[in-house]
């Protein structure tokens, strides 16, 4: 039996890192960076107002103080006036700071009313301010040069508003891992379609293109096929064409274990010490060009498919894209007790409850509940050791 870390290092082994293509910053959420962008820009690009009100000489805006206004500063403003001794101007928000200024004055602490007013010639301040108040200044989030995003980090909109910022139109994303889908299982119904004796919807081979678009990866093709070996290996010679195939099923030692009666020898079979997610497969299958394709076949039970594919699935399309494929766990309290079997470490769909965590359902642990997992926040991590959790636990968090 090996442990959860020796199989995701052999799984993370199956990975080759893409190729990376420019592509305008507003796209490419969930793909990968691959090289640092280091900034181009300040931010802010130059020394600004915080707020709407008067810049003004600090030494000279004492409470009370009588200040002549030299002219109107809109955010936008190609120019400003200088600010001399006794003098001020009239700021917008983002407005750049005019020469000589060095505070602002908010336009609540002096005698001029709010909004859209004309220009006063004269404004009293209410409050002294000290120099540098209500003043944002070029290059305090970052500096021209500072190395801003990392190679590896994943896009999305934060890396869009920062790439932005910082005087980026396109950026070089990793192309998006192509995954083929496959549930194995002559059961296997489409859904919604009435079920005889026996069937089943499928729900795996739809739970996993979900999560495969969620991890940020193309699924080319999402297919179930019954438990006849030409029909799957049809399936698989067109799952082919993918960087990825992932299969749900068939991975155990029943007498039809179609996956297993396929690919065996080419994939290796073994048990992990993790409760679910035991039978797992994995390897490296050729396209008929010869290109190397990673396999990853999952036990058919629903909430083992969907704990494998955040263990391992997740990292590995992660790797394709060159990106470090730590998993961050948070420590969180046990809001409601639960039962393990001792020997293989537990993966446990979890809900957050009160800052803490509970079951997603009320039996606690079964591969099979798969209509509840839509309650699941995260996956809880009970030791091997134990036969609960303690009074914390570790949860991956499965929401984003
Ligand atoms: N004698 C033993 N039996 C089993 C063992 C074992 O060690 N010895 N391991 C058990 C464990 S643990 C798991 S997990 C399963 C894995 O079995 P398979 O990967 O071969 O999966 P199937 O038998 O095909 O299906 C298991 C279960 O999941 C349902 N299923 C399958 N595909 C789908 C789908 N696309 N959508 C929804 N549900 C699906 C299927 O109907 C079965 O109920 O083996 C245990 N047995
Ligand atoms: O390991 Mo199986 O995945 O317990 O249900």
């Amino acid at each position: 039996m090996l442990s959860v870390e020796e199989y995701l290092e052999r799984v993370l082994a199956l990975a080759t890192v893409l190729p990376a293509e420019d592509v305008s910053v507003s796209e490419g959420a969930g793909r990968v960076l691959a090289e640092d962008l280091a900034a181009r820009f300040a931010v802010p690009p130059f020394d600004n107002s915080a707020m709407d009100g008067f810049a003004v000489r600090a030494a000279d805006a004492a409470a009370g103080a009588r200040l002549r206004v030299v002219g109107d500063v809109p955010a936008g403003a190609s120019s400003a006036p200088e600010v001399g001794a006794g003098e001020c101007a009239r700021i917008m928000t983002g407005a750049p700071m005019p020469p000589g200024a060095d505070a602002v004055v908010p336009v609540e602490l002096t005698d001029q009313p709010m909004g859209d007013v004309p220009l006063p010639q004269w404004v009293v301040a209410r409050e002294a301010v000290a120099a540098g108040r209500h003043v944002r200044r070029r290059g305090e989030d970052v500096a021209v040069g500072d190395a801003v995003l990392r190679a590896g980090s994943v896009w999305g909109p934060e890396a869009t508003g920062a790439a932005s910022s910082i005087g980026y139109a396109t950026v070089p994303l990793r192309r998006r891992v192509r995954v083929a889908v496959l549930a194995t299982g002559d059961e296997l119904m489409a859904p919604g379609e009435a079920l005889g004796f026996g069937q089943i919807p499928d729900s795996n081979s739809y739970l996993l293109a979900g999560l495969v678009a969620r991890f940020g990866g193309e699924v080319l093709l999402r297919r179930a096929v019954g438990d006849d070996p030409d029909e799957f290996r049809a399936a698989l010679d067109e799952a082919l064409a993918a960087d990825v195939v992932v299969t749900t099923g068939g991975v155990s030692v029943g007498a039809f274990e179609v996956v297993r009666q396929v690919v065996e020898g080419d994939i290796d079979f073994v048990k992990v010490a993790m409760q679910p997610g035991k039978p797992q497969a994995s390897g490296l299958l050729r396209a008929p060009d010869g290109r190397p394709v990673a396999f990853l076949g999952f036990p058919g039970n629903p909430v083992s498919a969907w704990v494998s594919a955040w263990l391992f699935l997740r990292p590995l399309l992660r790797a394709f894209g060159g990106a470090e494929g730590q998993t961050e766990l948070l420590t969180l309290p046990v809001r409601q007790l639960w039962r393990k079997a001792p020997g293989r470490r537990q993966y446990i769909p979890v809900r957050i409850v009160d800052g803490g965590v509970a079951p997603s359902h009320a039996r606690g642990s079964g591969s099979h509940l798969v209509a509840s997992l839509h309650l699941a926040d995260g996956i809880a991590v009970v030791p091997e050791d134990l036969d609960a959790p303690g009074e914390t636990v570790e949860v991956l968090l499965t929401r984003s």
